[in-house]
């Protein structure tokens, strides 16, 4: 059923699927990029972050869901988006024996955008590289040709695939300097990336996937706001079971390391910072308790990631514990063979590109010699 276009939206992702093969890798995604704003996907490694974006790309087709991209449907009308969109995925590779000016020129008549390569060059700090072939290009230096494809001539939407990675600091901050030119020249931006600091420095509103799915989403204080502050401490063992009450959710364990049988690691998670550390610090001073290391801290995109982790992993855990309980239930009903449901990586891609499919240029839909970089 066709859906209406999203003004508002640059890009309108609802309810996506997709699969390698039998191997569900994006699970249901939802997701809302606003024109002329800066949108940051991060996730776990594996979590579908590439995949979401090959989707949103228009390089592969959906099992299910929509996809939005300036309110044309990706897949089908590729070419129509080639000229307002400039895309960069990981790794990009080009012909190797081309020089950095050869390549952007090259460029130049296949995305259709037009641009000025010298100006683009400098945005991306590439001007002394101009006449260097590509294979005598250092990893950094290929990632800034990469970024200065996807920004050539100014396209409506730009894709960014982990574009920092690899690059140095001072490049790093140039790249954050042209993201913010960007967005103030009104340009949409979608970027993934590992460096939380990029996330929190950058994105207007963010997304976190974990095996498949988007966990949270939302502006970085709407899904700081919603996710509990923590209090860690280290106490003496021997008061570990007579801690007061507190309405966050208390663990406490073995710390790490070798010479600490005597204390015990308090992490304590809690939407009430305030009334749980003071009920903490009252007790600790009445009974003259040390709390050694003490931290309190409202929730970070880091603490964000070791909740969306562990609870993921308590899930897996207890579903693993109901199916043995379950097996065990109906051992004897039937036959004892696994039948390995979940196949992992599953080679068989059984999108349309078959294989690999997500290598830039060249696959999925219509297959003009479009995205990104030809690789
Ligand atoms: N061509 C493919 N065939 C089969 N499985 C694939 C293929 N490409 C990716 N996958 C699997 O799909 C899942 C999602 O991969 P994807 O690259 O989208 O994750 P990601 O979030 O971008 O990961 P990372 O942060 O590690 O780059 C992973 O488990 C990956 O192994």
């Amino acid at each position: 059923m066709p859906i209406p276009p999203n003004r508002d939206a640059a890009v309108d992702v609802d309810g996506l699927n997709f699969a390698y093969g039998r191997y569900q890798a994006v699970k249901d995604v939802s997701l809302k990029a606003l024109r002329g704003e800066v949108f940051a996907l991060l996730g776990t490694n594996g979590a579908g972050k590439t995949t979401s974006l090959e989707l949103i790309q228009g390089y592969r087709r959906p099992d299910a869901g929509h996809i939005r991209v300036l309110g044309l449907d990706p897949f089908r009308q590729r070419r129509s988006l080639r000229r307002r969109t400039g895309f960069m995925l990981q790794e990009a590779g080009f012909l190797t024996e081309m020089t950095v000016r050869e390549t952007i020129e090259l460029w130049d008549s296949i995305s259709g955008r037009r641009d000025s390569v010298d100006r683009v060059m400098d945005r991306v700090d590439l001007a002394g590289r101009a006449d260097v072939r590509l294979d005598q290009l250092s990893g950094g230096e290929k990632r800034r040709l990469d970024i200065a494809l996807a920004v050539w001539g100014g396209p409506e939407l730009v894709v960014l695939d982990e574009p920092t990675t690899g690059l140095d600091p001072e490049s790093r901050r140039r790249l954050w300097s042209l993201v913010d030119d960007l967005r103030a020249a009104g340009t949409t931006i979608i970027l993934t990336t590992h460096y939380l600091e990029e996330a929190e420095a950058l994105a207007d509103r963010l997304a976190i996937m974990h095996e498949g799915r988007v966990a949270v989403s939302g502006t970085l204080r709407e899904v700081l706001e919603a996710h509990p502050a923590t209090i860690s401490a280290r106490l003496p063992s021997s008061l570990a079971d007579d801690l007061p009450a507190l309405s966050g959710s208390t663990t406490v364990a073995a710390p790490g390391g070798a010479d600490d049988s005597d204390t015990r690691a308090l992490r304590v998670e809690t939407s009430a910072l305030q009334a749980d550390l003071t009920v903490l610090l009252e007790w600790a001073d009445r009974r003259g308790v040390p709390l050694s290391g003490l931290h309190a801290q409202p929730a970070t995109l880091e603490s964000l990631f070791h909740t969306i982790r562990t609870r993921s992993e308590r899930l897996t855990a207890e579903a693993m514990e109901a199916a043995d309980q379950g097996a065990q239930d109906t051992q004897g009903a039937h036959g004892t063979d696994g039948d390995g449901a979940r196949s992992g990586d599953g080679g068989g891609d059984g999108s349309e590109d078959g294989g690999d499919g997500r290598q830039g240029a060249g696959h999925g839909a219509e297959n003009d010699v479009e995205g990104v970089s030809a690789r």
